[in-house]
């Protein structure tokens, strides 16, 4: 998988030269490329943005410089697999279920707005010229810049694709994963620490009485912490009837 990030501040995406992120980079399993938008700026200041018509506070993102960008970056306009991320507060919110599904996308090109934002017209001529493009918030506060957006969608995305994450058991039971709780409380060495102990039945060795534990804590903390997710389950995963383990 490809994906590229178009941003006035490259730098802010360092960040994806480490850990599970710079791994897959380095182990060919994420094609990551940065670009810096000034680069198809045609001014001696390589401007950006300009005035916004109507008025207002701020400066808005050009068009024709975002288009020389995005035309060189998407490798083929309107091809499957091929979307346009374009974070922004008044976006669909990204989700889990989003990043599984851009997992199998082919390739992911996040344009980072600043300031008020990219001139609407940007989004218009690549949806109409067979693009898929996304607008999507990562939730609901107001950053300075799409570049968070980008770090984080491509962390949630990247972790997904085969052979990143070490033990794919791993992406089972975390939250909002196939069963749509919030993960259950975990726990290490030392037993007693703080003069707090481990739950017993994580040392009972009994691996049924564990998972039934281990399920109704992430039912519990899920209806405590987020009650939206609840009304949204599967019934049977509301299902106590194996009690008896
Ligand atoms: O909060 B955000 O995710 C976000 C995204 C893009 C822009 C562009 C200017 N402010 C922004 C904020």
């Amino acid at each position: 998988m490809r994906i590229d990030v178009v941003s006035i501040f490259p730098d802010y995406l360092a960040a994806l030269d480490l850990s599970l992120v710079g791994k897959a980079r380095t182990a060919g399993l994420l094609d990551l490329r940065v670009h810096d938008l000034r680069d198809w700026a045609t001014d001696r200041h390589r401007t950006v943005d300009d005035t916004p018509f109507g008025g207002g506070a701020g400066m808005v993102m050009r068009p024709d410089v975002w288009s020389r960008a995005l035309d060189d970056v998407i490798e083929e306009p309107g091809a499957p697999g091929v979307r346009l991320v374009v974070p922004t507060p008044s976006g669909e919110v990204f989700t889990q279920r989003t990043a599984e599904a851009w997992a199998g996308e082919r390739q992911l090109v996040v344009a980072c707005g600043r300031y008020e934002g990219i001139d609407a017209r940007v989004v218009e001529h690549y949806r109409a010229t067979g693009v898929e493009v996304s607008e999507v918030s990562i939730g609901d506060y107001v950053l300075n810049g799409g570049e968070v957006a980008a770090l984080v969608v491509v962390e949630a995305v990247g972790r997904l694709l085969p052979g990143v994450v070490g033990n794919p058991e791993s992406l089972v039971e975390e939250s909002h994963g196939a069963a749509g709780l919030l993960e259950y409380p975990v726990y290490t060495k030392p037993a007693d620490w703080d003069g707090r102990e481990v739950p017993d039945v994580l040392l009972s060795g009994h691996h049924g009485r564990i998972a039934r534990w281990r399920r109704d804590q992430a039912l519990e903390r899920t209806a405590r912490r987020r009650p939206d997710l609840v009304a949204r389950l599967d019934p049977a995963t509301l299902d106590r009837s194996d009690r008896d383990v």
